[in-house]
């Protein structure tokens, strides 16, 4: 039998409200079975940031280039910069049965739940406006008037929850983390039993 492709897992939500802690720290448990797609985007590298780790950092026309050639599984423009998956990367991972585990903005969830709906979508939620609102400023990454537009979109982007398949509190990063990992776990048993289901169905039994 071929070996089954692996799950593609989407983590998203808000910006400030934790995926990037969530996610690092995912990666730091052992038994995580997923590999993370490292994103491309046009936007300035943080102080600390490393091309290939942190993202692969490109220009606008790059960018631009990515997507005329269909290099790209989803992309976004969020707060004046682009942000896109790579395509290629993803489906070899998967192909390899392999999970595959993204971190993204809600538009890029929008279009892989149109391209790729058997994947699972989880939607981390901050416990409220405002300590989303203080994680920004804690973070300290942008100026006030950015942070203003990421609260902002971040309204709209709360609307987008209910179209997920989980909704995750991101009350504290290790809770988070948990709930994460068993709904993953949950999900391939899951989709377990209904292989099962279809081929024994298929075997007339
Ligand atoms: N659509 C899409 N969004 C992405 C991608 N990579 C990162 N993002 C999201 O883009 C938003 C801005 O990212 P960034 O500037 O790094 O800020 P931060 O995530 O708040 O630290 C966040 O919501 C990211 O999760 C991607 O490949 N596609
Ligand atoms: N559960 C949490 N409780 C309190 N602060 C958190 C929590 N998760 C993340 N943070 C802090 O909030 C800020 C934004 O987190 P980050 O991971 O950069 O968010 P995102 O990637 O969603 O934009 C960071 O300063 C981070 O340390």
């Amino acid at each position: 039998m071929n070996k089954q492709r692996g799950l593609l897992i989407v983590l998203s939500g808000p910006s400030g409200v934790g995926k990037g802690t969530v996610r690092k720290e995912l990666f730091t448990q052992p038994n995580t079975n997923y590999e993370y797609s490292i994103s491309m985007t046009t936007r300035a590298p943080r102080e600390g940031e490393v091309d290939g780790i942190d993202y692969f950092f490109k220009t606008k026309e790059e960018f631009e280039g990515l997507i005329h050639a269909g290099g790209l599984l989803e992309h976004a423009e969020f707060v004046g910069n682009y942000y896109g998956t790579p395509l290629a990367y993803v489906n070899e991972t998967l192909d390899a049965g392999r999970d595959v585990f993204l971190e993204i903005e809600v538009q890029g969830a929008a279009q892989i739940r149109a391209k790729a709906p058997d994947a699972l979508f989880i939607f981390l939620a901050p416990p409220s406006l405002t300590a989303l609102q203080n994680r920004l400023e804690g973070r300290g990454t942008e100026p006030a008037d950015v942070i203003a537009k990421r609260v902002a979109t971040a309204s709209q982007e709360l609307e987008m929850m209910s179209l997920y398949d989980y909704v995750v509190e991101n009350d504290e990063v290790q809770h988070a983390c948990d709930k994460i990992n068993a709904i993953i776990k949950a999900e391939h048993c899951r989709r377990e039993r209904v292989e099962k289901r279809y081929l024994s169905m298929l075997k007339g039994e």
